[in-house]
C-alpha cells in the first residue's frame, strides 16, 4: 500500500466544497461520498460505506446547520450533529485513525466579555448549539486521535450564508436592518478548509500530532451589522447593489433560536500548536464578493 485516503463528509457544503478544492499532495486521495452514500443519520449507512474501504483520516464538516429550524427538529439535529459523529468516532478508534471534527462558537452562551478560549465553559443557548456540543463530547470520548475545530460565522461564495443573504436583500430592499449587539468572527470556508488540510497532513505524517480542541476564525471581530456594512462596501466597489444598513438590537429582530451576544473566539492555541496565522476577516469579505461579482462561466458568451 502506498498513499493515504482521506474521507470528507458534507462535500456539498461550504467547508466541504473548499476542502475538495484544496491542493492535496499527490499521494493523498480525497473521497467525498454524497449524503445518499454516507448518511450521518444512519449507522447502517456509515458502516456499509466503511466496510469496503481503507481510510487514513476522517474530516467531518457535515452538519445540520439550520439554527432556527433545529429548534423544531431537535431529533434531526442531534442525529446529524451528535449521533453521526459518535459513529465516526467509533470507527476512528477501532481503526486508530484521526478524526477532524468541525464545531461552532454557538456552544458558548456569550456571557464572557472577551474572546473565548478552548477551555472556557460551554452553555449553548439553542438546539443547534446543544447538538454540536453533544457531537464534541462524543468525538472527545470516542476517538483518542481527534481534533475538534470550533469555528464561526462561516462565509463563502457557495451555498447559503449571511454574506450572500445580505447581497440578495440589497438587491430587493431600500435599506437593511441588522443586529448590532452580537459580536463574532466572520470566517472563510476556504481558510477553514486550508486549516483542516494542514492539520490532516500533520496527523498523517505523525501519529502523535496534537489532539484536542482548537479555535479557528479569521482575525479580528465585528457584529452582524458590521459584517453587513463591509459586504455593502465591497459590493458597491464591485459595481453591485448596496443599500444603507441600520443597526438594530436583537430584540428588534426576533428569531426562533437565541444567539450569543459575544461568540468571539481566541486563536492563540492553534497559532502556537499548528503555526496557523489567520488573515483579517475584512480580506475574506472582499475576496468572496469579488468572486461572486465575476461573470459565471455558464453565462459567458463564446464569440
Ligand atoms: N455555517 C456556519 O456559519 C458555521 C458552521 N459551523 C460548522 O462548520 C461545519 C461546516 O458548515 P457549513 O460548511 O457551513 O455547512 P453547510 O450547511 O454549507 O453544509 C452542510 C453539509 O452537511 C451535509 N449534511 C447534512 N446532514 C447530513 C447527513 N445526515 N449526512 C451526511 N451529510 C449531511 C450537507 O449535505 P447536503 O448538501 O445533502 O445538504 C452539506 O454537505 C458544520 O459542522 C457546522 O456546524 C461552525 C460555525 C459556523
Ligand atoms: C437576514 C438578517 C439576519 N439578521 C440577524 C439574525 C441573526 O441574529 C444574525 C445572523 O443571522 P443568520 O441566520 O444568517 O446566522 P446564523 O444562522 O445565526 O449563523 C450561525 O450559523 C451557525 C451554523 C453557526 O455555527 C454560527 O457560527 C453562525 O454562523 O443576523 C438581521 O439582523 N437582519 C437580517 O436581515
Ligand atoms: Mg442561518
Amino acid at each position: 500500500m502506498s498513499g493515504y485516503t482521506v474521507l470528507v463528509t458534507g462535500g456539498t457544503g461550504q467547508v466541504g466544497l473548499e476542502l475538495l478544492r484544496q491542493s492535496w499532495p499527490a499521494d493523498v486521495t480525497v473521497l467525498a461520498p454524497a449524503r445518499d452514500q454516507l448518511d450521518l443519520a444512519s449507522g447502517d449507512s456509515i458502516a456499509a460505506w466503511f466496510a469496503s474501504r481503507e481510510v487514513h483520516c476522517i474530516i467531518n464538516p457535515a452538519a445540520y446547520t439550520a439554527v432556527d429550524l433545529a429548534e423544531d427538529n431537535v431529533g434531526a439535529a442531534f442525529l446529524a450533529n451528535a449521533q453521526g459523529p459518535a459513529w465516526l468516532a467509533d470507527i476512528a478508534r477501532q481503526r486508530d485513525i484521526p478524526l477532524l471534527h468541525v464545531s461552532t462558537d454557538y456552544v458558548f452562551d456569550g456571557s464572557l466579555d472577551r474572546p473565548y478560549h478552548e477551555e472556557d465553559p460551554v452553555s449553548p443557548l439553542g438546539a443547534y448549539g446543544a447538538s454540536k456540543l453533544a457531537g464534541e463530547l462524543a468525538v472527545r470520548a470516542g476517538a483518542p486521535r481527534h481534533v475538534i475545530l470550533r469555528t464561526a460565522w462561516v462565509i463563502s461564495a457557495q451555498r447559503n450564508n449571511f454574506l450572500k443573504t445580505m447581497l440578495r436583500l440589497a438587491a430587493e430592499r431600500p435599506e437593511l436592518s441588522v443586529v448590532a449587539d452580537q459580536h463574532g468572527c466572520p470566517t472563510s470556508a476556504r481558510d477553514i478548509a486550508a486549516t483542516l488540510r494542514t492539520i490532516a497532513l500533520a496527523h498523517l505524517a505523525d501519529g502523535s500530532a496534537p489532539s484536542g480542541t482548537y479555535h479557528f476564525v479569521n482575525d479580528g471581530s465585528t457584529t452582524w451589522h458590521g459584517l453587513a456594512e463591509a459586504v455593502m462596501a465591497a459590493s458597491r466597489a464591485h459595481g453591485g447593489a448596496a443599500v444603507p444598513v441600520r443597526p438594530i438590537a436583537s430584540a428588534d429582530f426576533p428569531t426562533r433560536a437565541r444567539r450569543p451576544g459575544n461568540s468571539r473566539l481566541g486563536t492563540a492555541k492553534i497559532r502556537s500548536d499548528f503555526g496557523i496565522a489567520p488573515r483579517p476577516w475584512q480580506d475574506i469579505v472582499e475576496q468572496i464578493v469579488s468572486e461572486l461579482s465575476l461573470p459565471s462561466p455558464k453565462s459567458e458568451k463564446l464569440t
